[in-house]
């Protein structure tokens, strides 16, 4: 197998056939993993192919109304909450609801999911089997997560990597061959992510978006933003999007610090599409990533990016569209705020290249059919 990515005709047969792809998600919860698989499921079902989607790891969530808008078969099978017993006959019910389906090939998010329905699509006789892996953290750090992708990493008929960190963290643990594991870079709808009025002056709006996960280290960010503040007299705002676990601590930490009029909890939005248009630039604080949706979707709205230079961000993030800094340094970020902060001509300038590489590189467009080729290349 080969690395592709290029831009092509898109091999339509696919579509006509009677083929049915079935995009087996993690959660239908606000995730990178989920927006990007539904974004396949959405690009496959507008260009008229068969396609259903289920969730393995928990019930219905969030994002489950986007299926439910596109009329597309779903299920959801939350093996996280059942028993021995109930994860058996959740993954029988998977068996069954493919073969009604007439299922020919089914694309997993993660290799947790793909050892969930690993089983059940062999037993309704789906011979096209993908597995996309979107992080090398738990691959090098968590012993159970490498063993189970060593595992099922040949059982699968195609095994694809998001970037080249997380392609090197496959093959260390797995032991297969970098040949035979595909690079598909995330792709983003840059026809919907598109860049807001450009705004006079005022108040720099920043914007910090993600679960708010220990791996996105929203502390670092909030000290870094503090700094800054300290360092500056122009009226910087962040306006935190997302929710999740580290909520609390982060809203602790600006009660403690006075930030509260400096800093707005947004939750989690459904659309952030306004926020990020109406904002001057982005940052992300986290200690672990693959090539996450959040950055792609602030360079398609023409922002420039301050984040930390870890998993495939660096090479997402040149000097031309951004600033970088060490994961854990909050003074670090802070100078790379202060920065942009102060200099208007340079957000535009990496603003207006950041419309121009998410455009070129990161749509939706050019994933889908990539990974069409891959499906039609199967069958
Ligand atoms: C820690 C880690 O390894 N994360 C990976 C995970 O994504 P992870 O879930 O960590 O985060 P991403 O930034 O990729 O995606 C988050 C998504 O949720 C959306 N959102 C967020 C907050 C909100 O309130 N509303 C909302 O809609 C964002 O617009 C975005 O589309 O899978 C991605 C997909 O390959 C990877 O590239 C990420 O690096
Ligand atoms: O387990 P959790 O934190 O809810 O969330 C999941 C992450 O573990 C995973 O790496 C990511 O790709 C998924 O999109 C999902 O959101």
């Amino acid at each position: 197998m080969s690395t592709d990515s290029s831009e092509s005709s898109c091999p339509e047969e696919v579509y006509r056939s009677k083929a049915t792809i079935c995009v087996a998600l993690y959660s239908f919860d606000v995730g990178g993993s989920e927006r990007l698989g539904l974004d396949l499921v959405k690009y496959y079902a507008e260009h008229g192919a068969n396609v259903v989607c289920c969730a393995t790891r928990r019930g219905l969530g969030p994002l489950v109304s986007i299926v439910k808008s596109l009329r597309i078969p779903y299920l959801a099978l939350d093996l996280e909450n059942r028993t021995r017993f109930g994860r058996a006959l959740s993954r029988f019910l998977l068996m069954r609801w493919l073969v009604n389906h007439r299922v020919t090939c089914i694309h997993a998010q993660h290799f947790s999911v793909y050892a969930d329905v690993h089983a059940p699509a062999v037993a309704a006789g789906i011979k096209n089997r993908i597995v996309t892996e979107h992080t090398a953290e738990p691959l090098l750090n968590d012993r159970k997560y490498a063993k189970l992708t060593a595992r099922f990493a040949h059982k699968a008929t195609s095994v694809v990597a998001i970037n080249q960190v997380v392609k090197d963290a496959l093959c260390h643990v797995s032991g297969i061959p970098a040949s035979d594991v595909l690079l598909i870079e995330n792709g983003i709808d840059t026809r919907r992510f598109t860049p807001g009025d450009i705004r006079s002056s005022g108040q720099i709006r920043i914007v910090w978006m993600g679960r708010l996960h220990p791996d996105k280290d929203i502390l670092t960010a909030l000290s870094a933003f503090q700094e800054a503040t300290i360092a500056t007299n122009l009226e910087l705002r962040l306006f935190i999007v997302g929710d999740g676990q580290e909520r609390k601590k982060a809203e602790k930490f600006v009660d403690i610090n006075n930030l509260g009029t400096k800093v707005v909890f947004e939750g989690e939005l459904n659309d952030p599409l306004p926020i990020l248009q109406q904002a001057d630039f982005f940052l992300m604080s986290s200690r672990t990533e693959g090539t996450p949706l959040v950055i792609l979707e602030a360079l398609s709205c023409g922002l420039p990016v301050v984040a930390t230079a870890v998993g495939g961000i660096p090479n997402t993030i040149t000097e031309e569209v951004g600033l970088l800094a060490p994961a854990e340094n909050p003074s670090a970020l802070a100078r790379c705020i202060l920065i942009l902060a102060k200099d208007r001509e340079l957000r535009l300038k990496m603003g207006k290249k950041a419309r121009e590489i998410a455009e070129f590189t990161f749509s939706v467009e050019r994933m889908a059919k990539t990974y069409t080729k891959l499906y039609a290349n199967l069958e």
